[in-house]
Formats: C-alpha cells, sequence, structure tokens
C-alpha cells in the first residue's frame, strides 16, 4: 500500500478544515450572542430546584423572577424541568407572544395535563379545530347565552347557601365549599350535567395529577389521577350517548338545546364537526379551567374586602341598591342587575390583580424568534407571568395597594392579564365573572361574615389555595 501524502492536498486539507472550524465557531458565537442573558444551571435540572423552592413559598415571582429581572432585565433564559426557556415580562412581551399564538408560538402544557385533560381538548388544539371548539363554547356564553345562565346561576347559589350556609352562626370553610358551588356551576349551569354524589371527588382526584410527575407507578398521584379519569370517560361517554339518543329522538340537533353547552356539543357531534372524545375531554377541560381558578379568585375577593372596610361598605351599598329594586325579596336577579354591579367587579379585578389564580403559562417557540432584541430558538420554551405586569408600577401606580378604583380608568392593553389573552384567552371568562358577582350578591345582602384568619398564609401546589381552607365565620341576617 502505498502511504505517500502529497504535501500540497494535505495543506489544503487542513485549511479547509480550519476554515470549517472558524466559520462554525463563529456562527455558534454570533447565535450565543443573541440568545438572552441569564443561566442554563445544571445539565437538565437547570434552576428547576430554584424555581420550585420559590413557587412553594408562593414567592416565584418575587423570589425567581424579579431576583433575575433585576440581574439580566426583563428577558432572560434559564432551564427549566430540562427545558431550555425563556422567561418573558412586560406588556409589549404579554402582547407578542399571546397574540402570536399558532404563527410563532403554541402553547405547551406538562405531559401529565396532556394526558389527564386529553389531547382533544382545547388546550391541545391548533388552527381550525381550535376555532371549532371555541366557537361552540362561545355560543353558550353570548349575551342571550349569558341571560339564561344568570337564573341558573342564581337558583344553584340559592340553593348552595341553604344547604351548606344556612343554620345559625356557624364556622364554614369558604375556599372549600366556593369549590363545590364551582364545580356544581359548571357541570349544572353551563353544561347541563347533573352532579352525582362522588363526582366532585373523581374530578379533584384527575386534577391532583394534573401538574404532577407523569410517573404511573402504582399509588402515585398521577396514576391515581390517570384512574379516575379512566372512569369519568366512562360516565361522561354514557352521558354524551344519552344526550345524543335523546337529541335524535326529538329531532333537536338543530336547536340549541336550550342553551345548554353539552347540548351544543352533541349538536355538533351529530353535524360530524367533532367526535365523541372530542365532548368527553373538553368537559374534563373546562371544569379543570374553572374549578380551583374561580375559587380561588372567590376566597381573594373576601379576603381583600376583610381587609379593606371602605370598600366592603361601597361595595354592599350596591347590592342594597339592587335589592330595593325587587318586589319581592326572594327575586332572582337579572342580567341586567348583573351589569349594575360595576363596583363589586372592579373589587373582584384588583383581586384577582394582586393574587392572579393562574399565574402564567408556557409557550413553545415554533420557529426561531426575535424578541426584545434576543433570538430565541424554535424548540425553546417561553413563560409569560400575570405578575410581570400586575406587579409593576409602570402599569399599576403602587402595584401592592389595594385600590378597586384605579379600574375606573382603562388600563394599558396586556397588562392586566388574569385571563390571559390572544386566542387562547380564557374562554370562561364571563362565566368566571357571572359566579364571582352572584355568589357575592347573595353572601352579603343575606350575612354578616367575618374571616377567622385574616393573614391565612397561601399555599402553592401549583396553582394557589389558602392553606387553611379559609374559615369564615357567618351570622345570617334576619330577612
Ligand atoms: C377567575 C377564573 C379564571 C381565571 C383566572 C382563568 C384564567 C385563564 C387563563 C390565564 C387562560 C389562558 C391560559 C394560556 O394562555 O395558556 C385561560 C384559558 C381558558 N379558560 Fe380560564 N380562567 C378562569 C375561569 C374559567 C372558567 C369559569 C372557564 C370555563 C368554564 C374557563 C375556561 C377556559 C378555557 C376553555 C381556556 C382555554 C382557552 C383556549 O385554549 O383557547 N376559565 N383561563
Amino acid at each position: 500500500m502505498n502511504l505517500e501524502v502529497n504535501p500540497l492536498s494535505f495543506l489544503v486539507v487542513i485549511v479547509a478544515i480550519a476554515s470549517l472550524a472558524f466559520v462554525m465557531k463563529n456562527c455558534k458565537s454570533k447565535i450565543e450572542r443573541k440568545l438572552p442573558p441569564g443561566k442554563m444551571g445544571l445539565p437538565w435540572i437547570g434552576e428547576t430546584i430554584d424555581f420550585y423552592k420559590a413557587q412553594k413559598k408562593n414567592r416565584l415571582y418575587q423570589d425567581f423572577i424579579q431576583a433575575r429581572i433585576r440581574k439580566h432585565g426583563l428577558t432572560f433564559k434559564t432551564r427549566l424541568m430540562g427545558h431550555p426557556t425563556v422567561v418573558v415580562s412586560g406588556a409589549e412581551a404579554n402582547k407578542f407572544f399571546l397574540s402570536n399564538e399558532f404563527k410563532l408560538v403554541v402553547s405547551s402544557w406538562p405531559s401529565s395535563s396532556v394526558q389527564l385533560m386529553g389531547e382533544n381538548s382545547i388546550m391541545e388544539k391548533q388552527g381550525e379545530a381550535h376555532r371549532c371548539l371555541r366557537g361552540i363554547v362561545a355560543t353558550s356564553l353570548s349575551s342571550s347565552g349569558l341571560e339564561n345562565l344568570v337564573p341558573r346561576i342564581c337558583n344553584t347559589v340559592t340553593m348552595h347557601l341553604e344547604r351548606y350556609w344556612n343554620g345559625g352562626e356557624k364556622t364554614i370553610s369558604l375556599y372549600g365549599l366556593t369549590k363545590v358551588l364551582t364545580f356544581t356551576i359548571v357541570l349544572e349551569c353551563l353544561l347541563g350535567i347533573e352532579v352525582k354524589p362522588g363526582m366532585l371527588e373523581m374530578f379533584e382526584k384527575v386534577l391532583e395529577g394534573v401538574f404532577a410527575a407523569p410517573f404511573s407507578f402504582p399509588g402515585s398521584k398521577f396514576s391515581r389521577a390517570k384512574r379516575a379519569r379512566k372512569e369519568i370517560e366512562e360516565m361522561l361517554v354514557e352521558i354524551v350517548r344519552d344526550r345524543r339518543r335523546e337529541m335524535e329522538k326529538q329531532e333537536q340537533e338543530q336547536s340549541d338545546g336550550g342553551g345548554i353547552l353539552l347540548s351544543k356539543f352533541v349538536a355538533a357531534m351529530i353535524r360530524g364537526e367533532i367526535t365523541e372524545a372530542e365532548v368527553a375531554d373538553n368537559i374534563v377541560l373546562l371544569v379543570f379551567a374553572a374549578h380551583d381558578t374561580t375559587s380561588f379568585a372567590i376566597a381573594m375577593t373576601f379576603r381583600m374586602l376583610a381587609h379593606h372596610p371602605n370598600c366592603y361598605a361601597l361595595l354592599r351599598k350596591e347590592h342594597d341598591n339592587i335589592m330595593r329594586s325587587k318586589s319581592e325579596p326572594d327575586e332572582s336577579l337579572t342580567y341586567e342587575d348583573v351589569k349594575q354591579m360595576n363596583y363589586t367587579w372592579q373589587v373582584a379585578r384588583e383581586s384577582i390583580r394582586i393574587f392572579p389564580p393562574i399565574f402564567g403559562s408556557f409557550r413553545k417557540a415554533i420557529q426561531d424568534i426575535e424578541f426584545d432584541g434576543y433570538m430565541i430558538p424554535k424548540g425553546w420554551k417561553v413563560l409569560w407571568t400575570a405578575y410581570g405586569t400586575h406587579y409593576d408600577s409602570k402599569y399599576f401606580e403602587d402595584p401592592l395597594r389595594f385600590e378597586p378604583g384605579r379600574f375606573d380608568e382603562l388600563v394599558q392593553p396586556f397588562s392586566y392579564v388574569p385571563f390571559g389573552g390572544g386566542p387562547r384567552l380564557c374562554a370562561g371568562y364571563q362565566l368566571a365573572k357571572l359566579n364571582i358577582l352572584i355568589f357575592v350578591h347573595y353572601v352579603v345582602t343575606r350575612y354578616n361574615w367575618t374571616l377567622e384568619n385574616l393573614d391565612e398564609p397561601i399555599t402553592v401546589d401549583p396553582l394557589p389555595f389558602p392553606s387553611q381552607g379559609m374559615p369564615i365565620r357567618i351570622y345570617p341576617k334576619l330577612q
């Protein structure tokens, strides 16, 4: 074998390799130069431990995000749960990432959430399929839909109070009972599905696993949640098939089913627009989306009212006036009455600003994105947060002060984002509003109350909740 090497070819190869290495190094450093500042931490784990530690103390914004904003600016990189992630803050960032859903980013939920909510749920859908499902939900929450919902919600709230709140002076768990109420409102008032004993517990088991590690070993939170999800699915499929049979018998598929969302889903299924699996997954998703969020919003509204007696006096005036306009004390509220509750809605909005039920959420870049002078590579996650604007004095003067009147003025678009924004803006925003306002009305007109612990700590796991269930002492008023 001839091993002799031509010196010229050798030189050419060396020069080619050196040039290639130079170009690659240059390219890499160019990309790295443009990445946002920040620390990626340990391989895979990154800064996840710090993230969870701060979350557990309900100080995720202060200890994790704000601390890094001070070091690196409003846009910084980190690594969370194995994913390179860019955390963004401010109204401009919210607008950019929330409005560019489907174009530059898509929402990105943990694998456990996707498995438990189902891959057919609205949160996993994009484009036309997403628009179709949102359209169905929106028809139940249109202005005529809301008009139909008000008497149904009033009836559910008064029955709930008679069952759990009546019986003289006593202490009850405001948060615990509100969860029972919001569950009943979503299932019975919105969807038209009767709540049967054991259903709430079954759904709660699923919700407990939504953010758990997706490990299916016996006894794990996730495997318990998956078992409960299977039971719920079987129950829902039966309910959906029964409703289909009824509607086909009565040839109701063209009607709106009295505004009941389940009938609208089934009508769309009969028309071939959605499948049975899509109906079941979206019922589970709606319960998940509505349950802890609305209950926490109500709990925080009462907490802020307890802390601010002047605001409470103003709010009660609003409800006393509505009561006075009724000829019978038990007369149900109308949608027009609810529209009069402007100050109450300001109080609720301000409570949700300070205590957002959803911290923020993750998106995934579907292409390389230029933002704020940096490059976010395709495949990276982006975390936007409600706190990033709610706690910034640029958008809300003296942001930690409770000031419902600040909503007399219009707020800058994408600065008040407890319900998100863009194509994935909360689909149940109007239902949450009705639920909160109607519940507050009946409580403040029928009971005097005091909170047992004004400063009850908030636990986050990973959604926030009052750690002791918010014990409230109630004193029924003489009617
Ligand atoms: C105070 C109560 C509530 C809060 C704070 C809240 C908050 C949010 C937020 C922040 C999002 C957007 C998530 C993202 O961009 O990734 C969202 C989406 C959603 N919410 Fe709500 N929500 C509340 C109540 C409800 C209720 C009562 C329902 C329905 C019955 C509901 C149904 C939904 C649905 C279906 C979506 C997904 C929308 C989509 O992907 O197109 N929410 N919610």
